[in-house]
């Protein structure tokens, strides 16, 4: 049985995503819920884990040093990486959207847009015939139209809480986000029975949380 390592995403998904795992059989020591290791075995599953920011997920994943991985279609979207999406895991639900301050149109010329995902929104609004600045942010994005940096942002929406208690309102919806399973290429080739297990196995628990 060969041996699979699966890329981790640090932060909000990691909880659900390892819940998951468990439900579909796989046991996972306690290791995973205390330790701030980077890497941790699991020799009697024949699994290896690496726990990765959210962002570089898809990026261990294309480069073959780990074989799956569980990355947001935020993340797939703006990485555009060379993988393959193989299940909608379905969890940490959210959406990417246009907001800004209430009532205000923006600017005629070079209209700024301050993102986390800079090709996700350029991609946008060229969709839309718009031509815009983009500035890169790395969070706190919702400050950026409060404080004058610019005229819309484009981001993450779960609750609604942070827009709602700052002042802002969501403008348009861009695209609904669930967590993918995702996988190297020549590992989906090379190592297809596990693989497939694993999707199989995982995509039975989806089945049965949807229901
Ligand atoms: N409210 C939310 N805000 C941000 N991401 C969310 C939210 N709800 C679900 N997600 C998912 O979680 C992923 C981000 O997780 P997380 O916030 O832990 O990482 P991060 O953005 O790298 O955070 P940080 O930069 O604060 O470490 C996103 O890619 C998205 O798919
Ligand atoms: O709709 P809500 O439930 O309020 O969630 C959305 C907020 O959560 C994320 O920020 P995060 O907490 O990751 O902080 P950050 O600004 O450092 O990215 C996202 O960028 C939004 O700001």
């Amino acid at each position: 049985m060969s041996l699979l390592t699966i890329a981790m995403p640090k932060g909000r998904i990691f909880d659900e995503a390892l819940h998951l795992l468990r439900k579909a059989g796989y046991k996972l020591p306690p290791e995973f819920d205390e330790s701030r290791k980077l890497i941790i075995e699991v020799p009697e599953e024949n699994l290896r884990f690496i726990l990765a920011k959210p962002m570089d997920v898809p990026t261990y994943v294309e480069h073959g040093v780990a074989d799956l991985g569980i990355a947001g279609k935020d993340v797939m979207l703006e990485e555009e990486r060379e993988v393959y999406e193989l299940l909608d895991l379905k969890i940490s639900l959210c959406y990417l959207a246009v907001a800004g301050l209430p009532g205000t149109k923006m600017n005629d010329v070079a209209p700024k847009i301050a993102t986390k995902y800079p090709n996700v929104a350029s991609s946008y609004f060229r969709e839309q015939g718009e031509q815009v600045e983009i500035i890169k942010l790395n969070g706190s994005i919702e400050l950026a139209p409060l404080i004058g940096l610019a005229d819309r942002i484009v981001d993450i929406v779960s609750s609604g809480r942070t827009l709602k208690e700052n002042g802002l309102v969501e403008y348009e919806k861009i695209v609904s986000i669930t967590s993918r399973l995702i996988v190297n290429p020549v590992s989906y080739r090379i190592k297809d029975d596990r693989i497939q297990e694993l999707v199989e196995r995982l995509e039975g628990i989806v089945q049965q949380d949807a229901n």
